[in-house]
């Protein structure tokens, strides 16, 4: 297959995890007889002081242009700090999800077998954990408007959901779970907010299309502690974009670390993929952030194009570091291993198996069950 991607690397460890995953990538290419085509371009707080723009004209274009968009990281210091800058790196990535119509933001929790002594959680809760994040994309607290009065007292983000933006990622999230365990649980704070009744009722009509599926409801606030609580509860968790972005990270502690945790952001066009986790400055140039995260969405890439077998060959790999203990130091104080070690091991692993079929009766972190 030829596949033509849009490498925006970003800020922070944006670039260090990028280059594991486009290494993997390449290993796959010449394993499986593919070509991919990488061309980079500028996003985040690195496109501002290029050219004043998080999101430039000609970074869009070529992702308009590809079939599909690698993202590392955006965001720094300098502007996290500044309350009052006007033009920031995050502004780079929420048009971008914008302009691509990226309206589902896919994050997959599960746990890696040889992993299961990492978390900060007891064993007994984590093992076993298989769910899957439909996190709206484009709508939301995080797009609505903004205002700031002129004295600086009084501040405002509007929440806006209509019925076409929860219906398309409803049918989506309802289709996965159709295809897994069969139960959707829409987080939402219907008990408060007018938005979230909106979803309750949107999402309710839509589950009679899908009668197999069993639909149930939790508060945000409930669905938090839930999460910690007994992970093992949920399967397919539906939520729009504020309430995806808090609760992804949340359930990146239940594998061990965040630098786990992949995405695959859709729509209809186009899509991209990008490990949950921020650019990590305190990290930048170390050597020392995991890329499993970023080298996952890699595979979620391979996968979205129906590479199977590929993104299997690249979850395997990155087993067998796991169980070789070729690990960053998040998930072992003592390792030596750092960011390039990692991704050159996973690289240099990928390998054209039959064996696949027997893996995947473990739980390898990325099931079939994360495919659209
Ligand atoms: N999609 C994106 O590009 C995102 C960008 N950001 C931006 O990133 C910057 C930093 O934000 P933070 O809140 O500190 O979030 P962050 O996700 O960058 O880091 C939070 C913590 O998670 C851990 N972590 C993150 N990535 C890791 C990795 N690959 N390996 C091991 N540990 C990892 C570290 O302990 C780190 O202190 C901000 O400017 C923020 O706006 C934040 C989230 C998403
Ligand atoms: C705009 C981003 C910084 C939002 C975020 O944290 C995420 O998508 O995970
Ligand atoms: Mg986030």
């Amino acid at each position: 297959m030829n596949l033509k991607i849009a490498l925006l690397s970003g800020d922070g460890v944006g670039p260090e995890v990028t280059a594991q995953a486009v290494k993997c990538l390449q290993a796959v290419e010449e394993t499986f007889g593919h070509q991919f085509t990488f061309t980079s371009a500028s996003v985040g707080a690195i496109a501002i002081e290029e050219t004043g723009d998080p999101l430039p004209e000609a970074t869009l274009d070529l992702c308009k242009a590809s079939d599909a968009v690698l993202f590392g990281a955006i965001g720094d210091p300098k502007y996290d700090n500044q309350p009052d800058a006007k033009v920031r790196p995050e502004q780079g990535l929420l048009r971008l999800r914008k302009e691509l119509g990226l309206f589902s933001n896919i994050r997959p929790v599960q746990v890696f077998p040889s992993l299961l002594d990492q978390s900060p959680l007891r064993k007994s809760i984590i093992k076993g954990t298989d769910f899957v994040i439909y996190r709206e994309l484009t709508g939301g607290i995080y797009f609505g408007e903004k205002t700031l009065s002129e004295d600086g007292t009084r501040a405002s983000d509007l929440c806006v959901y209509t019925e076409k933006e929860i219906s398309r990622i409803a049918h989506l999230a309802f289709k996965a779970a159709k295809g897994r365990k069969k139960k959707l649980t829409l987080v939402d704070k219907a008990n408060v907010l007018e938005s979230s009744r909106l979803w309750r009722r949107v999402v309710s009509k839509i589950a009679e299309s899908y009668p197999e599926v069993k639909l149930d409801f939790l508060f945000a606030d409930n669905a938090a502690m839930q999460i910690i609580l007994n992970p093992r509860q949920f399967d397919v968790i539906l939520t729009d974009n504020l309430f995806g972005d808090i609760l992804s990270d949340e359930g990146s502690v239940i594998g061990g670390s965040i630098g786990l945790l992949p995405s695959a952001s859709v729509g209809e066009q186009h899509a991209l993929f990008e490990p949950i986790h921020g650019s990590y400055p305190q990290a930048k140039g170390k050597n020392m952030a995991n890329p499993v995260a970023s080298i996952l969405s890699a595979a979620m890439l391979l996968d979205h194009f129906g590479l199977t077998e590929e993104a299997q060959a690249v979850v395997a790999a990155i087993n067998k570091s796991m169980k070789k203990g070729i690990v960053t130091e998040d998930l072992d104080a003592q390792s030596k291993y750092g960011t390039d070690e990692v991704g050159e091991f996973v690289a240099s692993n990928i390998v054209d198996s039959d064996d696949y079929q027997s893996m995947n009766k473990e739980n390898i972190g990325l099931g079939k069950s994360t495919i659209i």
